[in-house]
């Protein structure tokens, strides 16, 4: 153990993280030896009361030592250095070259577009995996210019790339508020409360249907889950990029989320058969028969009919909305134009 560790108070460790003070409280209730460093509070143990709660003085140290490591990977400067992302080309499912060299900076949306199973996810895939040409399309992935190091792509605080899957199931047994103010303990960000409160404010304004903060998070629909990854995400991640695989279902806001990720100086690749979607980005990737065949800049005139996009799903989501809400539909707004 290392001496800084060693000194710690127990006080300050368990106020550092909200499964230190559960893991000490398990091995021993805490109240009288709080002020003792950790090297000597892991002496006092009585091992027979540690075998019985099933740990021992070995475990609970590495243990706490890598809750601290994992704390410290994940502080928003972390990861600060992160400027560009390259892409280098492999090979198509019939293992043809693909052309392919792109740089993402920070701050950009890519968009993947491509027919079903094209290659979007494996595309998605890669990047998160940062592959050294070691995945069945053979690509590279350089973080700055440079293949990132093993710890980056191996080390248990992989906190480069964050993806949001389209399946969210949760298995903790814990409401929305626990669990935003565990992750929150976790990034040891300033004032937790004020950002958790933010986190499911946006989420609600995202989902179709509102949740309580004592909602338990297995209870959330599939949408409102989505709604509080993505949220969660934006506000409380420190990973630099974010990768998502659709955002489908569900009624939730895309637009808003797309913006709300947009806002954070991420890079954020988006793999979509969504137009919308599709169009928000600043480019959009082609993919065909596993290789990306096109690179497409949005132009001025592709945002222009984005606009007129928004404006027909603002009316699809507001007839969703009555629809849901048992609402009959015959008297909708007139400016709706030529659709109705
Ligand atoms: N370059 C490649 N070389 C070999 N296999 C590939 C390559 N690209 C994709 N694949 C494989 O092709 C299959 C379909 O790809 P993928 O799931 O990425 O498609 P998709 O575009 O995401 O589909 P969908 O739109 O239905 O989600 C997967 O098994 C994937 O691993």
């Amino acid at each position: 153990m290392n001496d800084g560790l060693r000194e710690r108070r127990v006080k300050e460790l368990e106020a550092l993280h909200p499964e230190i003070r559960h893991l000490l409280n398990r091995a021993d209730p805490l109240a009288e030896k709080l002020e003792l460093p950790f090297g000597r509070w892991l002496e006092s143990l009585d091992p027979g009361r540690l075998s019985e709660a099933g740990l021992d003085a070995e475990q609970l140290r590495a243990r706490v030592e890598a809750i601290l490591s994992q704390a410290q990977a994940s502080r928003p400067d972390a990861h600060a250095a992160l400027s560009s992302l390259t892409l280098k080309g492999g090979v198509d499912k019939a293992g043809k070259r693909e052309a392919l060299d792109l740089e993402i900076k920070v701050g950009e949306v890519i968009c993947i577009v491509g027919p079903t199973g094209s290659g979007k996810s494996r595309l998605l895939g890669d990047i998160e995996s940062l592959a050294q040409g070691d995945s069945p399309s053979g690509r590279t992935v350089l973080v700055n210019g440079a293949p990132p190091d093993p710890s980056t792509r191996f080390g248990s605080n992989r906190r480069l790339v964050a993806q949001l899957s389209q399946n969210m199931n949760f298995v903790v047994d814990l409401s929305v508020l626990e669990f935003l103010t565990m992750h929150a303990a976790c990034r040891s960000v300033g004032s937790p409360a004020s950002v958790v409160a933010e986190v499911i404010a946006c989420a609600n304004e995202l989902a179709g249907e509102r949740f309580a903060p004592e909602t338990a998070v297995t209870q959330l629909s599939g949408g409102q889950s989505r709604a509080l990854m993505i949220a969660d995400t934006a506000l409380l991640s420190a990973s630099p990029i974010v990768l998502i695989d659709e955002i489908e279902n569900a009624g939730i806001d895309r637009s808003r989320a797309l913006q709300l990720l947009i806002a954070r100086e991420k890079i954020v690749l988006i793999s979509t058969h969504d137009p919308i979607l599709a169009l928000m980005g600043n480019k959009r990737i082609v993919v065909g028969n596993g290789s990306v065949v096109d690179i497409i800049e949005t132009s001025y005139l592709e945002r222009w009919r984005l606009q007129e996009l928004q404006r027909l799903d603002a009316c699809i989501m507001d007839v969703r909305r009555r629809l849901r809400e048992g609402k009959r539909i015959e008297d909708v707004d007139s400016s709706w134009g030529p659709p109705f």
